[in-house]
């Protein structure tokens, strides 16, 4: 029987990619639901190859817009509440999460509750709401797949033994961004191009600048922390340009397992999808005598200052991750824009810690609101 899958942003990096990969795959899946913000130009070449039955658009303006392409097979539900409606329906059996930022978060838990397993790419969920969509997941026994390569990777290697209390560490490798060898000084004078510039990996903007920042990596602590149920101490960060080690286990016998492969999001997209099976496929492995030399180093939290506020939100706790990355959310764009200059991320970052006094276990609405706050005091 073919999976029946919802892809919350079908025209982002991920939605894209996963879409590339079930093209391939047609007797494996079928695509019950697409969603966009408002890129509807995409969104309905997108209905036109893969014939959903519903479409979720954001922006009502952009919805209406959908209406010129007379595509009235499908049908069309506008607003921010689709992401929600389309992740419940029954006849999705999975549910990739591939929005960017907090608009990720009620729709994966809502997905969870109403039993579907949720491929997650969106990190921003569960930095801000990991405990509840942790909780969510454990009460309906729906699974989360994770879709981010670091994530898989750990996910993979822990394949048969996932017990925190066997684990000594989890290695998160990252690439170091386009910036790893700057010093304090260059940093301050890099461009928005350089830092969309990234040496690995064809991303969207928000996760491509949050490399830059070594802010992805933290944000990437804390959904290991909530996805593996470990340990701040358990989570290390180590700088590995090449990205071809995607994360590694050390297991409490010292035994190191490491999960490796091209740089090349339709592997982990591909494993999310088919989980538990594996399918063939055509991007093939490593050519490892051609590969150039694989390294390891220590990230620099001083040139680097997103890292260390990233495992600073996760020691707080409660509300705190949230507000780490609402600001994360609103310095980025304001980047992006032109309106602060690299280095002012991580101080408006902290500037926004520092103001806030973090709420321990909050619930949704809680936290909603907390990043709703945050966002309007620094916009
Ligand atoms: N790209 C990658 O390789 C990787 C991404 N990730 C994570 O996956 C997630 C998606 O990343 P990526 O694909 O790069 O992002 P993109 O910016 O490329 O795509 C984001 C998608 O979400 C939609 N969207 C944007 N804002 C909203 C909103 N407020 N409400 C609903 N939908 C919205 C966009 O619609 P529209 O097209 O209209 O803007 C688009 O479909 C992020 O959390 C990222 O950190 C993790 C690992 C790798
Ligand atoms: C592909 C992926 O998972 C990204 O999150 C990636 O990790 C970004 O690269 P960095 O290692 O530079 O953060
Ligand atoms: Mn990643």
């Amino acid at each position: 029987m073919k999976k029946r899958i919802a892809i919350l942003g079908s025209t982002g990096s991920i939605g894209q990619q996963a879409l590339n990969v079930i093209y391939q795959y047609a007797e494996n899946f079928e695509v019950v639901a697409l969603t966009t913000n408002r890129n509807v130009e995409l969104l309905a070449q997108q209905v036109k190859a893969f014939h959903p039955s519903y479409v979720g658009i954001v922006d009502t303006e952009s919805a209406r817009e959908f209406g010129n392409y007379g595509l009235s097979d499908t049908e069309v539900i506008s607003g921010k509440d689709c992401l929600v409606k389309l992740a419940t329906l029954p006849e999705v059996d999975l549910v990739l999460v591939a929005v960017v930022g907090i608009a990720g978060l009620e729709p994966t838990i809502a997905a969870l509750e109403a039993g579907k397993n949720v491929a997650l790419a969106n990190k921003e969920s569960l930095v801000a709401g990991g405990h509840l969509v942790m909780e969510a997941a454990r009460k309906s026994g729906s699974r989360i797949i994770p879709v981010d390569s670091e994530h898989s990777a750990i996910f993979q290697c822990m394949a048969g033994c996932d017990d925190p209390r066997r684990i000594n560490r989890v290695y998160l490798t990252a690439s170091g961004g386009p910036f790893r060898n700057y010093t304090k000084e260059d940093l301050r004078h890099v461009t928005v191009n350089e830092a969309l510039n990234h040496p690995n990996w064809k991303m969207g903007k928000k996760v491509t600048i949050d490399s830059a920042t070594l802010m992805n990596k933290g944000l990437e602590v804390i959904e290991a922390h909530w996805l593996f149920g470990l340990s701040i101490e358990q989570i290390k960060v180590v700088i590995h340009p090449q990205s071809i080690v995607h994360s590694m286990v050390e297991y409490i016998d010292g035994s190191i397992i490491a999960q490796m492969g091209k740089t090349d999001m339709r592997l982990p997209i591909l494993y999310a999808l088919s989980w538990p099976e594996r399918l063939e496929s055509t991007i093939g492995g490593l050519d490892l005598a051609a590969m150039e030399p694989l390294t390891f180093e220590m990230p620099d939290f001083d040139r680097f200052p997103c890292l260390a506020l990233a495992y600073k939100a996760l020691e707080i706790g409660g509300t705190m991750p949230a507000v780490l990355n609402a600001a994360d959310e609103v310095a980025v764009e304001k980047f992006l824009k032109g309106e602060i200059s690299f280095m002012e991320i991580p101080v408006m970052i902290e500037q926004a810690m520092k103001s806030h006094k973090a709420i321990q276990n909050p619930d949704l609405n809680t936290i909603l609101r907390v990043d709703h706050s945050i966002r309007r005091q620094l916009m």
